[in-house]
């Protein structure tokens, strides 16, 4: 569990207890918290758990939602050129996002205007009641923010750079980088586009749309809190061997910019953010015999077990098969995470979705990864991993094609303060 769901474990044991549902509630719930009230007033007899839609993550602590939250089953990244150019725009950017995520995490009545010559004041695509429905709205900046337009050049994160292309990479410019870029999920799709529209609806004159991207994860590995690894569009569990996210000590040292490390003050409790949009040539993947898909890996398909093992959640023991006579010396999992004392600290937190965007140029399926990770050191992480994966068997099937590096704000302890504060007053 992480910091930000202990904080609201309280309230739903309350709120469990009080309906007398606490023990199959709790299973079916999935741990996860839920709006006291909202729920409450919701339930009726004969329903077990109250409704997926008034689930709902605290927008405020020392981290941001939506990195360790549980992955919600619909993902958006939607990454802006920020359209300000002095600082006190750039400011009241921040605050009016701060003001948008905090009231639709929460959820509420839309808002009202009665004047049929106004435009309303909410989409109107969730009714008359905004849901929290698990949203999580994730801001994180881009390299381009610290160039000259608000003066920021001397407060980048130390590591924060431009991405640039790997050997198997075909990068379109008009889906890389972006000024900021916002990872927005939440249990449905529906809740997801209502609060891109608010936000670009609040946002006219400061923000531009530079890239977007819609992914998803299976409903029922969502609604397992975590506990059922996704499946990835090539048909392997994807995420068994991420680190404990509520083991907090070990998320502050792989995950959380913390005084240990080079970085401006500022950014404590922030993380950096690696994003890659990879296409999947899964015409071709899926005429690939089952043991050669197997070995590139270095897993069974079904069970997600090492190969060689039983369970999913076995380690694979690389020392006692020095000549990868089980795992292939290049298959996936022995090359991103070789498992040595001197390759722990290229450890990251990995939470990809599932894209699937109709068909390319060519008439092939274009599907794939929308790769995220997050790590407290992009050079020891990411980019270091993906310099062993490069030349992996893998590359044959796969292409990367967009995405970007980017550095996820810290998160805002209480209503009194705004993201990103501690940059604009550094
Ligand atoms: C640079 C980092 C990584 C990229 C890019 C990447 C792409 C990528 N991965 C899969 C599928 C799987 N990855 C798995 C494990 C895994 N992958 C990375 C890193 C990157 N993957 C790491 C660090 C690990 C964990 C290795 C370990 O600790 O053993 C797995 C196995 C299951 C799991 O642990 O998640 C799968 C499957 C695809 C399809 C892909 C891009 C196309
Ligand atoms: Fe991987």
């Amino acid at each position: 569990m992480s910091k930000q769901n202990d904080a609201a474990q309280p309230s739903r044991r309350r709120l469990l207890q009080g309906l007398g549902v606490l023990g199959g509630a709790a299973a079916l719930a999935g741990g996860c918290p839920f709006h006291a009230a909202a729920a409450g007033e919701r339930f009726s007899p004969g329903t077990v758990t109250p409704g997926a839609r008034q689930q709902v993550q605290p927008f405020y602590g020392a981290h941001q939602a939506g990195i360790l939250t549980p992955q919600q089953a619909s993902m958006m990244l939607v990454a802006f050129d920020v359209l300000a150019t002095e600082k006190t725009e750039l400011e009241r950017l921040f605050r009016l996002l701060t003001q948008r995520f905090a009231f639709l995490t929460q959820g509420g009545p839309a808002p009202v205007v009665q004047n049929p010559q106004l435009p309303p004041m909410d989409s109107g695509i969730l009714g008359a009641d905004i849901a929290p429905d698990n949203l999580t709205i994730t801001l994180s900046v881009g390299h381009s923010l610290f160039d000259e337009r608000f003066g920021l050049g001397a407060h980048k994160p130390a590591q924060l750079q431009a991405m640039t292309r790997f050997p198997n990479d075909s990068l379109d410019a008009e889906q890389c980088h972006g000024d900021i870029l916002l990872q927005i999920c939440a249990n449905t799709q529906d809740t997801v586009i209502h609060a891109l529209r608010d936000i670009i609806k609040h946002t006219p004159d400061l923000l531009a749309v530079r890239w977007r991207r819609d992914g998803f994860i299976a409903d029922h590995a969502a609604r397992s809190n975590g506990k059922e690894t996704p499946i990835n569009l090539l048909g392997f569990k994807d995420g068994t061997a991420n680190p404990d996210t509520q083991n907090s000590a070990l998320m502050d040292k792989l995950l959380w910019v913390t005084a240990d490390q080079q970085e401006p003050a500022w950014a404590r409790g922030g993380s950096y953010q690696a994003v890659r949009i990879i296409r999947f040539h899964v015409e071709m993947w899926d005429r690939t015999p089952l043991g050669e898909q197997q070995t590139i890996f270095g897993r069974e398909k079904l069970s997600g077990a090492p190969l060689g093992m039983q369970h999913e959640h076995d380690v694979p023991d690389y020392r006692s098969d020095p000549d990868g006579e089980r795992i292939a010396l290049d298959a996936h999992i022995r090359l991103a995470n070789p498992r040595m004392p001197e390759t722990e600290s290229s450890l990251m937190l990995r939470r990809g979705y599932s894209y699937s965007a109709g068909i390319t140029g060519a008439g092939q399926l274009d599907m794939g990864l929308l790769f995220i990770c997050y790590q407290h050191d992009l050079t020891k992480g990411f980019i270091t991993v993906q310099k062993r994966l490069n030349g992996e068997a893998l590359e044959e099937y796969i292409r990367p094609i967009g995405g970007g590096y980017f550095f996820a704000l810290p998160g805002v302890t209480d209503k009194s303060h705004y993201l990103g504060q501690l940059l604009l007053q550094a």
